[in-house]
Order: structure tokens, then C-alpha cells, then sequence
């Protein structure tokens, strides 16, 4: 038995978590599972159905982006995989989709307002988009300088990935992360629905007005806080 098999599996399962969710179609998107006692994660394999994926499939990656095991080659987006378990050594889990609101949101390069108690529950700041690829960074390491231009983002609000478990990156789409892999897909599934209920938002109300600070607090703190009371 592979010392790799728990992540594999754990990478299997939060995968295949996307199409069920309607977070994409086809081969678009990708999760993985990390292993910080080994120093790997494990990987989809790339433009792989998600109805042909097995747990076997996966693809073992270290932390530099070098293959470790697979018979596959790693989803396209590996590297900027590779730089976030690097850097940001407390996540163990990282999806990407193509969500068709969260991926408009990040097409139209815009932050998502933090405009309703939705919201709140998840994030006290607007989910910020990361300025689009520049051309020295796509005729360079692009999927590794993908990666960096989300810490960038994210140090540039002075947010640390535990403060906040999402991001769009403009002309792209979004990214999230989390403990383990499910909780980075749950992390996407929540991404989608504040995307849209934003969009409808500024559709019905174009001056829709941002959450204020009070109620922030209040939602965020009820179910996240030290005197929580969201939950059994
Ligand atoms: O970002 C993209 C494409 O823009 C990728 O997420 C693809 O949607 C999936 O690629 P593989 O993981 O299958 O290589």
C-alpha cells in the first residue's frame, strides 16, 4: 500500500465534489490534498474527465512542483498549487474552478462588495481579485508567478490565508484553500454563491450599499467567534 494513498483519496474525492456542486464542466478545474509529513500533494490529473478520475489517477507532487508518482501528467495549474503549500505552510487542501459567477467576477477584474450577511457568515472583507497576469509574468514561470500574485494579493491587504480562504485572480477565476481538500471545495461552493447573489445584487440595486461594519461583526462572530453560538 502507498504511503500516498490517504491523499490520493482525499484528492479523489474533493475532485469529484466539483461537477456534483455545478462548480464545472468538463475537465475545467482542479483540487488537491496535501501531505505535510511527506511533503507532497496529490493532484488531478491534467484535461482528465471528471467521470474517468479514479483515486489511482491522482498525481503525487513535492512542494517544488517536481512529480513524485503518477502515471499522468499534473493538472496544468500545478505549480501555482506547488507555490501556495510552499509559502502558506497551514492549508492542506487547494481548489480551483472555472464557477461561472466567480469567474465573471474575476473577468471583469472586479473585488466582490461584502454586501449581505451571506456573506459575513463566511468573510468580513470583500473577496479581492488579483490584478490580471502581466505579459513578463505569462512569458515567464505563469503558473508559478500565478501563485505569487496571490500572496501578493493577499499580503497587500495585510490578510494571511487563514484570515481569508478565497480569491479571484483577474482574467482567470477563482482560487480557495482550506485545511484539507474538502474544506477548500467547500470554500468554492460558498465562493459561488456570494458571486451570484452579489451579481443580482448590483443588478436590482446598482447602489446597493456594502454590509455595515456592525452586522459584519455580528454574523462573522456568531458562527466564527470565541463566544459562537452557529451550530450544535
Ligand atoms: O485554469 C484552467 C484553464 O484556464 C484549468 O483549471 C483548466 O480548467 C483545467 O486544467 P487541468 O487541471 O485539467 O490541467
Amino acid at each position: 500500500m502507498s504511503q500516498f494513498n490517504r491523499i490520493k483519496q482525499e484528492a479523489y474525492e474533493a475532485n469529484m465534489l466539483l461537477p456534483k456542486l455545478n462548480l464545472v464542466i468538463f475537465t475545467f478545474g482542479n483540487v488537491s490534498a496535501a501531505d505535510r509529513s511527506l511533503g507532497v500533494f496529490a493532484i488531478k490529473p491534467s484535461g482528465v474527465p471528471y467521470d474517468q478520475l479514479s483515486a489511482e489517477k491522482m498525481v503525487i507532487v513535492d512542494f517544488d512542483g517536481k512529480i513524485v508518482e503518477g502515471h499522468f501528467r499534473p493538472s496544468s495549474d500545478t505549480k501555482t498549487h506547488a507555490v501556495l503549500y510552499k509559502h502558506w505552510e497551514n492549508i492542506g487542501g487547494i481548489s480551483h474552478t472555472h464557477s461561472t459567477y466567480a469567474t465573471a467576477w474575476a473577468q471583469s477584474q472586479r473585488d466582490i462588495p461584502i454586501f449581505g450577511t451571506t456573506h459575513a457568515d463566511h468573510n468580513t472583507v470583500d473577496i479581492p481579485c488579483a490584478p490580471p497576469m502581466t505579459d513578463e509574468m505569462i512569458s515567464g514561470n505563469y503558473e508559478y508567478e500565478t501563485g505569487f500574485q496571490i500572496m501578493d494579493c493577499l499580503r497587500e491587504k495585510n490578510l494571511s490565508p487563514a484570515d481569508l480562504e478565497m480569491i479571484l485572480v483577474g482574467n482567470h477565476a477563482p482560487f480557495t484553500w482550506g485545511k484539507n481538500a474538502e474544506k477548500a471545495v467547500y470554500n468554492s461552493a460558498v465562493l459561488e454563491n456570494i458571486a451570484q447573489m452579489a451579481l443580482l445584487t448590483e443588478q436590482i440595486n446598482p447602489n446597493a450599499p456594502r454590509l455595515k461594519d456592525s452586522l459584519i461583526k455580528k454574523h462573522f462572530e456568531r458562527k466564527h467567534g470565541p463566544d459562537s453560538y452557529y451550530g450544535q
